[in-house]
């Protein structure tokens, strides 16, 4: 299988450097470079590299190349993604104050990291991560996205989980963005403004994604989706301490993090990692929530603590963090996240309708004390 990628990965390159080559104008490919192709039984995701200013005027050259690579035999769905890049002289200058952590060694021979800069029109990011994958961390950011918005603010959603990209099922919303010139525009739903890999790939596809795609992909997501004025852009990360967390600190100014956990100990270690790696990278973080806390029975009430209740809130005092409440396990939340119905809006007034909208409540006066504060 692995062969049969790589010769349809070398495939896919021939037709695109083909293209390129045959467009003498470089109005058309011949104006991009190609950043990477990745190749997965049969999925083929190529990733173009073009000038902001050149990127909307070449979606009918980038349907043209998906649809010939698409008709290569073997070929069982292709992808291709325009990355638009700032020109050279539209970056931003890059003063850099004490170095970036994580980057400071040997900073003397480097050129120095970009600074963190706001992203115009968002007043806040929460950037809600985790150590170990399945904990929650999707659902708990689309409850927190849901009840900030129910508490008045301008809210987005941004799935940064480009591998494995939930929000689409748990928004219950698959629908293709629109484009408009160079910029995506977001998908509404539940009062929030969203962006997800899901919305633009296939899900199996997304998985194939390697290290400069991602990049490019996360660096899109905060300059080029059409946010308009947010009072806060709640980033759903993948889990883990890889590229994309980097990739976030360096681009976007992140007002605080959330570190979502269940109770046991293996999250808790992989929790205390998180917590390590936004250390790490200079994302303040607001403090850890234990997700699937303990178990209610819907029928006598009886709490029964099957991962340990209460280990998350211990860690979270060891680490020096805050603790921002729990969620009950309950069966309702996965049903409504499955059906793409968020429990805060479907069930507000169930345990975990109430346990998001309490930690929205902490979050909305973090969020005051940091403006106040700037
Ligand atoms: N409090 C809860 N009660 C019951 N089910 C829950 C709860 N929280 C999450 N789940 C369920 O657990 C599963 C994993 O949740 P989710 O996808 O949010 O985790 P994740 O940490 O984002 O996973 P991934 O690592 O894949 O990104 C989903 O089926 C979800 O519905």
């Amino acid at each position: 299988m692995a062969e049969h990628d790589d010769a349809l990965a070398l495939a896919a390159r021939r037709l695109i450097t083909t293209f390129q080559a045959e467009d003498a104008k470089g109005e058309l490919l011949g104006a991009t470079h190609l950043e990477g192709i990745a190749v997965r039984d049969g999925l083929v995701q190529v990733t173009l590299g073009v000038d902001r200013a050149r990127a909307g005027s070449l979606e009918q050259a980038r349907r043209a190349a998906e649809a010939a690579i698409a008709r290569l035999p073997g070929v069982r769905n292709a992808t291709v993604v325009l990355t638009a890049h700032r020109a050279p002289q539209e970056t931003a200058p890059a003063p850099q104050t004490g170095g970036h952590a994580g980057h400071g060694h040997g900073a003397a021979s480097r050129p120095p990291a970009p600074k963190p800069q706001p992203i115009p029109g968002i007043a806040h990011i929460i950037a809600v991560g985790s150590g170990k994958g399945g904990v929650g961390k999707s659902t708990v950011s689309v409850n927190l996205a849901v009840a900030l918005a129910q508490a008045g603010l301008r809210v987005g959603l941004m799935d940064a989980d480009i591998y494995g990209p939930s929000l689409p099922r748990m928004l219950g919303a698959s629908r293709r963005p629109d484009v408009r010139g160079d910029r995506l525009i977001p998908i509404e739903a539940w009062g929030l403004k969203a962006m997800s890999m899901g919305f633009l790939v296939e899900e199996d596809s997304a998985m194939i994604w390697r290290g400069p795609m991602i990049m490019g992909a996360v660096q899109q997501f905060l300059g080029q989706v059409e946010w308009g004025e947010l009072d806060v852009l709640v980033v759903d990360l993948p889990p883990g301490t890889g590229d994309i967390q980097l990739t976030l600190s360096q681009r976007a100014k992140v007002t605080g993090a959330v570190i979502v956990s269940t109770p046991q100990d293996i999250a808790l270690i992989d929790a205390r990692r998180a917590v390590k790696m936004f250390e790490k990278v200079e994302i303040p973080i607001f403090g850890v929530i234990e997700n699937m806390s303990y178990f209610c029975c819907p029928n006598c009430g009886h709490q029964t603590n099957i991962f340990g209740h209460g280990g998350a809130r211990a860690e979270a005092a060891t680490l020096g963090q805050a603790f921002l409440g729990e969620i009950p396990l309950l069966p309702e939340v996965r049903a409504m996240s499955d059906a793409g119905t968020p429990v805060v809006t479907e069930a507000p007034d169930s345990e975990a309708g109430r346990a998001f909208a309490a930690i929205a409540q902490t979050l909305l006066s973090r969020l005051g004390a940091e403006t106040e504060r700037a």
